[in-house]
């Protein structure tokens, strides 16, 4: 089941549309001699409400998967369409959180997040729009007052956030997360997870998260798909039988946890 985000500007879109299509990926790196094949024939669809993770080895292709998608790394064969349109550049719509925060260090935290807005083919943003835009992004990861910090006086966990509010004040119609909160302690880790649904809701239509940890891709995700390695393909996946959020449900989800569990041990041996 798949819980809608609500969103007055998006609420014309009906759960049958698709936000991304990606067809037939592959993706190769050439590595000294020979070619590294980081994925192969991976098909995904994306649909308005989702939030999806991948889940998977060490080297299967999730990070190539999400550069490809955010065009920040070329595919060799295979078609990707976003809001039903070709995707073959960066897209102002699309939102990107790294595990590290690359912020910039002598840029203060408003000056972070307007980078985000940084974009060739980005909307003409009046300056009124703009400001309006990162501070709303801010008070959503619940940093309004930080705007004139710099990054060395931030704690870790302010410092991603400032990462979500560069993505959010894109607008993003799809967000991709690569392991944005595996450098926390679990305790900033549970507060993250919190405030990136809060985050979202209302302006960010599907997201897909790469992470390591089966309790977040439960915690977080409608939808788990399990990737394998060598080369990256996708396996087995799953619909999370809860609605959003289910911080205090996680033990009614323990028989499926036990069943992904395995699914993942066995990946490593397949
Ligand atoms: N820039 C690169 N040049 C050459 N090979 C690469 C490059 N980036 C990734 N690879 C290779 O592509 C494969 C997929 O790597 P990728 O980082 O996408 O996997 P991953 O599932 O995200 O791994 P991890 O969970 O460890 O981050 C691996 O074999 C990796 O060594």
């Amino acid at each position: 089941m798949t819980t809608t985000i609500a969103d007055p500007v998006v609420s014309s879109r009906s759960p049958t549309d698709v936000i991304l299509q990606a067809r037939s990926l592959t993706k190769h790196y050439r590595s000294g001699n020979h070619n590294v094949t980081a994925f192969k024939d991976l098909t995904l669809s994306l649909h308005p409400g989702e939030i999806v993770c991948l889940l998977g080895p060490s080297g299967c292709g999730k990070s190539s998967l999400l550069q490809a998608i955010a065009s920040l790394e070329p595919i060799d064969a295979g078609e990707i369409q976003f809001l039903g349109q070709p995707l073959q550049q960066p897209h102002p719509r699309i939102g990107f959180v790294f595990q590290e925060p690359a912020l910039l260090p002598w840029q203060t935290v408003w000056q972070n997040v307007s980078f985000g807005l940084e974009l060739k083919q980005g909307p003409q943003l009046s300056e009124a729009q703009r400001r309006s835009r990162i501070s709303d992004a801010l008070n959503r990861v619940g940093l309004a007052g930080a705007e004139r910090a710099y990054p060395r006086q931030l704690s870790g966990g302010m410092a991603q956030r400032v990462a979500l509010a560069r993505a959010l004040a894109r607008h993003p119609h799809l967000l991709l997360l690569d392991e944005p909160f595996a450098a926390l302690d679990a305790i900033h880790r549970l507060e993250m997870q919190k405030l990136l649904l809060e985050a979202i809701a209302g302006q960010t239509e599907a997201v897909l998260m790469v992470t390591h940890d089966l309790d977040e891709a439960l915690l977080l995700g409608d939808r788990i798909i399990l990737m394998h390695r060598n080369p990256g393909r996708f396996g087995q996946q799953w619909i999370i039988p809860q609605p959003r959020p289910r911080f205090q449900k996680l033990t009614d989800l323990s028989a499926l946890r036990a069943e992904i569990l395995q699914a993942l041990s066995d990946s490593l041996t397949a």
